[in-house]
């Protein structure tokens, strides 16, 4: 039985474990020191947050709203998704009411603005007007995926922090760390698997660790791969082969085990197989072939095309090459 099922409540471990100052991060030692700078010298700038997800922008953005306020740090934080489907006027209502309300005694307020990158460049514009507003008294910090997709104004008002993936060292430290305060037997096999699906998101790795202690009282590969709807890395590499060998049928059908008996979604293979074509056993120049049409399969399927139909394309086109 599992630490969550033994202690009858579910606690969502992301949470109880979200590193609570700054120099918890782990994984970002050139940010972490300027950022507590900043927090150290009371002097905030407006700061955009960009990198992929679950690599500690929210963290990074409370852990400093938590030192620099201390116990009351959520009276002076607000946080905000930019993509509430309400619209760009609500969220500009809610920054506005939370920026005029009393102050109690500090200078100036933090608005968390997460998934800035999902606005429209009218959007950012009219959001821009909102910052010069109240830059007096508020401090903005962005979050996004993709900081090209934010308009030059924004960025040129920030400072730019970029959050890159998490090194396997860090995540597999975290997750032994979690794994031993909840007493959980996890094996090596079992932490290399978590790292492996977990592709440098420290959330992913622990929702994997949380979610396979369930199901077992040992976590290990076979439970990390069977509830992380992850690949082995030797099946991608098999049906990547089969059709380098020019047997499309049998790379076909591979790829049919995968989507409809595992459940994976086609864009979770293309980022596995993005992964791991380097340690494919194959000459530079055929790696290079691939991550072409992986590339190419990527977008399209970014683009909305249907993702069994692209991903089949990829393998009877390197099934074709000579
Ligand atoms: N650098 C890190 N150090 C320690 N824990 C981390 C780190 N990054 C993420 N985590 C863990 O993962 C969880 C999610 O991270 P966080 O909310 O900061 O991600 P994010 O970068 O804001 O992602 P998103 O873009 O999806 O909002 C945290 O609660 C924390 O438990």
């Amino acid at each position: 039985m599992s630490e969550v099922e033994r202690s009858g409540r579910e606690e969502v471990w992301i949470e109880k474990y979200r590193p609570q100052t700054l120099s918890d991060v782990v994984g970002h030692e050139t940010i972490v020191e300027r950022l507590q700078s900043y927090v150290d010298r009371n002097d905030l700038s407006h700061m955009l947050f960009a990198g992929p997800a679950g690599t500690g922008k929210t963290t990074s953005a409370t852990a400093i709203a938590r030192e620099l306020y201390g116990d009351d740090w959520q009276e002076h934080f607000l946080e905000l998704n930019a993509s509430d489907e309400r619209g760009i006027d609500v969220v500009r209502d809610r920054i506005k009411s939370f920026a005029r309300t009393s102050f109690g005694g500090v200078d100036y307020r933090i608005i968390f603005l997460d998934e800035a990158d999902a606005l429209t460049s009218d959007a950012q514009s009219a959001l821009r007007r909102t910052m010069e507003q109240f830059s007096n008294n508020v401090r903005f910090i962005m979050s996004c995926n993709y900081s090209s997709q934010i308009i030059d104004p924004i960025q040129s008002r920030c400072a730019v922090f970029r959050f890159s993936p998490l090194g396997d060292e860090a995540v597999e430290a975290e997750i032994r760390h979690i794994a031993d305060e909840e007493g959980i037997e996890l094996t090596d096999d079992g932490v290399d698997a978590l790292v492996y699906a977990a592709g440098g998101d420290m959330r992913k790795a622990i929702n994997g660790l949380q979610a396979a202690s369930v199901s077992g009282d040992v976590v290990d590969e076979e439970a990390v791969f069977a509830i992380t709807s992850t690949a082995r890395p030797e099946v991608i590499q098999g049906m990547v082969q089969d059709a380098i060998d020019g047997d499309f049928t049998a790379a076909r059908s591979q790829l049919d085990d995968l989507i409809t008996d595992e459940g994976i979604a086609g864009g979770d293979i293309i980022d596995q197989l993005h992964r791991s074509i380097w340690e494919f056993d194959v000459p530079d120049e055929q790696a290079v072939r691939i991550l072409d049409r992986v590339g190419e399969t990527d977008y399209r399927i970014t683009e909305g095309a249907n993702e069994r139909i692209q991903l089949e394309a990829m393998l009877a086109s390197l099934s074709l090459d000579d």
